[in-house]
């Protein structure tokens, strides 16, 4: 369903009577009897008693505004002032000025840091902007916290835990259900803050947020089931068991990637097993978090329990003293290698429990014996979630010789039918990268396989701003840039192999770890190559293998710890034995024979 309407010229700036190829400019007031923000124009300038000329321009501006436009009409001769049709699509938020991101419940949308329950400002009033990566457009704004903002969150956390680690599991399960059921219920607004702040597209988004309710559900259950052992005893009059405790005061360090998911599932499993956090939000995308911690007061999570920092410019001293302070005992980061080491470094000083969800560099292997349009399906599942920028994205695709052709025309198909634009754009199946830098890394990424006989089989191209074509590169050597290091990128590079040995060495060439992906109909190779992958997780005939009840996290330098799963759980967890003893009048000797 699309929104029409008519947009309304209010001068023409230039029009050249010189010859009818000149353009001419007019400047047009867009008015739109509903709330939209997105407005493509298709102008039709009319010659007298001719046949109407049609050129289409697309570009994003608010209702009501006034744009000037240059068109190449061949109506220098024309008397007649030309009309400008605008479509605003079905999936962008119809706005006002007090609900800015058109969502169902404006007060989803919150532009503060929180600390003790209280929604709260920078202690020294400075606040950094957030814009849509789509149009560069600020969409909101946040305060950007201090070093004493932290310590004072953090120590709130930490006086909050003394009471929280008493709470019973089912209370905790309760709150997480009620989290649970919040999500669904506000499935629609979480996606819309996705597409807002991090530019993907809204089937991406909303399959984000639905993706990270289920973090939600599982940690409810997860809550009930943090089960201590009964052990054999080998001392006499003892008995030994052992009682699952919460570790304590957590530091949450989640990325842009996945405004929704990344928060879900730290959170989850620190509420489940009764810890309290300070978590760091982006400073790209802060909205979605930080409506997820709306959604945690409404479902009863007491205040103090969550903390909230957000920052741009403090972010090194923050960072730092998250990792420092001995009141946090454990730091849970997603993000680059480079500055999970860095983190880690720092946490040693205190020895905090870390989990570590570092940059992927996955191998995907299409061997001779694979189902192709399955190979092609899980291709593009795993390599273009996200515009590429998810950590278990495919990043070097290795192909047999045999099926390497139809494979890279079958992929090319598929891939050339992709729509780049908007996130909240009709068809979009891809949205824009999140920042210049990323996009610049793509374009770095094949004009150097290029330069070393790469081909660009489909996309190759920038388009506005951030936006990047997605790309199928054939012909690939194995000494690249793009073998070296993740591209977080929209771009499928196509490396040949002709052995399942050299193809093994070749994936596990990488010095990181985290997914791995290949297609093969043989049951022994499906074993062995399962087997000889050096990842953290592996995906055998499928591209997709994110769920909430499996351990994901990765091996070498994509780091350690699980997030999901009940590995996820353990993670918050610390295990303490009880050696239970008896007066000794009532203790047994083990009985001796003879
Ligand atoms: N594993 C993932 O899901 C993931 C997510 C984002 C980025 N990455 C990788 O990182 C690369 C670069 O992206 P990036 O620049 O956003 O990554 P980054 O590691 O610089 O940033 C990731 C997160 O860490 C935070 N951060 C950065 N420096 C910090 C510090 N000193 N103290 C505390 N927090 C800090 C950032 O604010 C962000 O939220 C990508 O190309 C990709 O390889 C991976
Ligand atoms: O990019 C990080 C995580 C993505 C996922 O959970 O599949």
């Amino acid at each position: 369903m699309t929104r029409q309407g008519k947009g309304q010229i209010i001068s023409v700036l230039k029009r050249s009577n010189i010859n009818n190829k000149s353009p001419f400019y007019f400047c047009m007031r867009l008015i739109s009897s509903t709330p939209t923000r997105l407005i493509r124009t298709s102008c039709i300038a009319t010659k007298t008693s001719s046949t109407p000329q049609t050129r289409t321009r697309t570009f994003i501006t608010r209702t009501n505004s006034t744009r000037r436009l240059r068109l190449p009409f061949n109506t220098s001769t024309s008397s007649s002032t030309p009309s400008v049709y605008f479509r605003a699509m079905s999936n962008w938020p119809k706005i006002t000025s007090d609900n800015p991101l058109g969502l169902d419940d404006p007060t989803l949308f919150i532009q503060a840091g929180i600390i003790n329950g209280e929604l709260v400002q920078s202690s020294d009033g400075k606040t950094f902007d957030v814009d849509n990566p789509a149009t560069g457009e600020i969409i909101g704004k946040c305060p950007d916290m201090t070093l004493s903002d932290t310590v004072k969150a953090i120590e709130t956390a930490a006086s909050t835990f003394k009471k929280f680690r008493l709470t019973t599991p089912q209370q905790r399960h309760q709150w997480l259900i009620n989290l649970h059921k919040l999500f669904e219920q506000n499935v629609k607004d979480l996606a819309r803050l996705i597409v807002w702040e991090n530019g993907k597209s809204w089937t991406d988004a909303f399959a984000e947020a639905t993706y990270a309710g289920t973090y939600i559900d599982w940690y409810a259950g997860e809550a009930l089931r943090t089960h201590g052992e009964t052990i054999p005893c080998s001392l006499p009059g003892t008995r030994n068991f052992t009682v699952k405790q919460p570790i304590g005061v957590c530091a949450l360090l989640v990325p842009w990637n996945f405004p929704a998911a990344m928060i879900a599932r730290k959170v989850g499993p620190a509420l489940a097993t009764g810890c309290t956090a300070v978590i760091k939000v982006p400073a790209e995308t802060p909205f979605t978090n930080l409506a997820i911690m709306e959604l945690a007061k409404r479902a009863g999570v007491p205040k103090g329990v969550l903390n909230v920092i957000t920052t741009d410019a403090n972010l090194q001293e923050i960072g730092k003293e998250l990792t420092t302070n001995p009141l946090i005992k454990k730091v849970s980061f997603t993000g680059s290698t480079r500055v999970g080491k860095m983190l880690a470094g720092n946490a040693s000083g205190t020895l905090k429990k870390m989990s570590l969800e570092l940059g992927g560099n996955a191998p995907l292997i299409v061997f001779d014996d694979a189902d192709l349009p399955t190979a092609v399906a899980g291709t593009i599942a795993s390599k273009f979630r996200g515009s590429g920028q998810t950590c278990v994205c495919a990043n070097r695709i290795y192909v047999h010789d045999k099926v390497y052709d139809e494979f890279a025309k079958l992929l090319a198909e598929k891939v050339g039918a992709f729509k780049v634009g908007p996130g909240f754009d009709e068809g979009v199946t891809h949205g824009p990268l999140i920042h210049k830098r990323q996009a610049d890394k793509v374009q770095e990424h094949i004009d150097d396989a290029v330069s070393k006989g790469a081909k660009i089989l489909v996309g190759g191209k920038r388009g506005e701003r951030t936006q990047f074509q997605p790309t199928v590169l054939t012909e690939v050597p194995d000494d690249c840039l793009i073998t070296a290091e993740e591209t977080f990128g929209p771009l499928a590079a196509l490396i040949r192999f002709s052995s399942e040995e050299e193809v093994i060495e070749l994936a596990n060439k990488s010095e990181v770890g985290l997914a791995g992906y290949f297609f093969s109909q043989d049951s022994d190779r499906i074993w062995r190559v399962a087997d000889a992958l050096e990842v953290g997780m592996v995906g055998a005939n499928t591209g997709a293998i994110s769920q909430a009840i499996i351990p994901f996290g990765g091996t070498k330098e994509s780091g350690y710890g699980k997030e999901g799963g009940h590995q996820g759980t353990e993670e918050y967890l610390v295990t303490k034995l009880i050696a239970l003893g008896t007066a000794s009048k009532n203790a047994q000797a083990p009985p001796s024979f003879d």
